[in-house]
């Protein structure tokens, strides 16, 4: 018997998938694929769709057309969703919930509880995801105390308490400081040398870099380029540098690598 992982088994597909939002076009036919052990970066400007695409994989954006595999199930029969883990864009996820550091990470076990009751196995898995993002010495803090790279530290925490094989990322670096960033990259690096694949949408690759095995770019609701993420040229010379940032004076050039010109 063979027991090494099929590394062309796709764990997410997404075939043709199209969206709306409010009656506007936002995905405009996305084929997708990630295949297990891979590290997936999902690129582009402001509104191209990344989010859209992501949230249509995790049930939050209903897709108008095509289809969507999870682990080679289709998306609306699929229900193993301790398998999966997802960090959602950080705005989204404050709420202003008053709870603490641990109470926040339990919430990513509970799909993996008998009965919806954290047992010590919940609670061991728990301490050990705080402790992959250097957070275990604040687990009785409120998240409300943080600052926004601990807050992120917590989300991803929270996403890997149920020992996930897919991770799902929208934006884990955004506005975090470089410590955190550090940690994060160094926690995705175990993940994925444990086997984990990933998809996440980044602004910049950054600390990932080196981690990213294809970058599949977004315009406009379409796959623009989907292949070798591109080379870092300078610290900003990368897909998706029309985004805008508050530094940028307002006569400036953007920064474009010609994926998105
Ligand atoms: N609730 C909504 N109703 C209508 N349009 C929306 C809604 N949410 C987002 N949009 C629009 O859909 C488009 C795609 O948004 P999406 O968030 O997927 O882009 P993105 O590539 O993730 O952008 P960003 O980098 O800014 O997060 C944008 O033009 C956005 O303005």
């Amino acid at each position: 018997m063979n027991d090494e992982p099929d590394l062309t088994e796709p764990v997410i597909s997404l075939r043709g998938v199209t969206a709306e939002l409010g009656a506007r076009p936002v995905l405009r036919g996305i084929d997708l694929t990630v295949r297990r052990g891979e590290v997936v970066a999902l690129l582009g400007a402001n509104g191209s769709g990344k989010s859209t695409a992501i949230r249509t994989i995790v049930g939050q954006v209903p897709p108008t057309g095509g289809e969507i595999d999870i682990l080679g199930t289709p998306r609306r029969r699929f229900k193993q969703w301790a398998r999966v883990g997802y960090v959602p864009q950080r705005t989204t996820a404050a709420g202003g919930v008053p709870a603490t550091v641990a109470e926040v990470v339990s919430s990513g076990r509970l799909s993996r509880a008998r009965f919806g009751l954290l047992r010590k196995a919940d609670r061991t898995a728990v301490h050990h995801a705080l402790d992959l993002v250097g957070m275990a010495d604040h687990a009785k803090d409120s998240v409300d105390a943080l600052s926004g790279g601990q807050h992120q530290r917590v989300l991803i925490a929270r996403a890997l308490a149920s020992e996930p094989e897919v991770l799902i990322m929208d934006e884990p670096m955004a506005g975090v400081d470089l410590a955190s960033q550090e940690v994060l990259a160094d926690t995705l690096r175990k993940q994925v040398a444990a086997g984990a694949s990933v998809l996440l949408v980044l602004h910049e690759l950054g600390p990932l870099e080196p981690l990213i095995d294809r970058a599949v770019v977004l315009r406009d609701g379409c796959v623009l380029h989907d292949g070798p993420p591109p080379k870092a040229v300078g610290q900003h010379a990368l897909p998706g540098h029309d985004h805008v940032h508050p530094h940028t004076p307002a006569d400036a050039e953007p920064l474009r690598m010609g994926l998105l010109s």
